[in-house]
């Protein structure tokens, strides 16, 4: 049974724009009091099971998972359309932390599910497109354009975090989520 979480931060951006990287700053920041939670993990051991696949490799970057993704997209869109919070509900049920941090939200119903049950801090991790192409981003056609992708184009996040590559004003973004983090903890 999970815990009631005292702050969700809830982390999307495009491809390349650091997600994984501020997810691991925080990690570093809020050690024990943070749970990292992941969207995709309950869709991937589900339509692993469902399938008879092996759900580890479909949760890591091999060649595996790239022979399943279309079906596996397609497979969790009918999911989400039955129940748009089914995969949300799936990663919180063990959190077992005070903070939760959810790394991979895609769509608004990702982000109307958190701020609708729990305190919550939206997060829109930004970077220019040609700051992405040096960490190696490469438009795709089918994935930059598709759903999964732009579905929180216009959506308003609470906070856009700049990461460009000023490590002094990423850091002083973090600390600023720490701060709300530590502030909820004491209440
Ligand atoms: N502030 C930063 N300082 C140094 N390296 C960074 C920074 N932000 C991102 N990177 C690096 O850029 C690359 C892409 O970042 P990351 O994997 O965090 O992006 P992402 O948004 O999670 O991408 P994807 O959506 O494709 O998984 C990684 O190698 C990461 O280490």
């Amino acid at each position: 049974m999970a815990l009631q979480p005292v702050l969700v931060i809830v982390l999307c951006g495009k491809r390349k724009s650091g997600k994984d990287h501020v997810a691991e700053r925080l990690k570093l920041m809020l050690k024990d009091v943070l749970a990292v939670l992941q969207l995709s993990k309950p869709l991937k051991e589900q339509y692993a099971k469902e399938h008879g696949l092996d759900a580890e490799r479909l949760l890591d970057s091999s060649s595996y998972k790239e022979t399943y993704r279309r079906d596996m997209i397609r497979w969790g869109e009918e999911r989400r359309d039955r129940d748009p919070a089914h995969f949300c509900r799936l990663a919180t049920a063990e959190a077992d932390k005070p903070v939760w941090l959810v790394c991979d939200a895609r769509r608004p119903t990702d982000m109307d599910y958190f701020t609708s049950h729990y305190p919550t801090l939206t997060v829109k991790v930004c970077a220019s497109e040609d700051v992405r192409k040096e960490r190696g981003w490469v438009w795709t056609d089918g994935v930059d354009n598709a759903p999964s992708e732009c579905a929180l184009d216009d959506y308003s996040c609470q906070m856009l975090l700049s990461n460009n590559g000023d490590n002094v004003m990423l850091t002083q973004q973090l600390e600023q989520i720490c701060d709300l983090a530590f502030s909820k903890l004491k209440l």
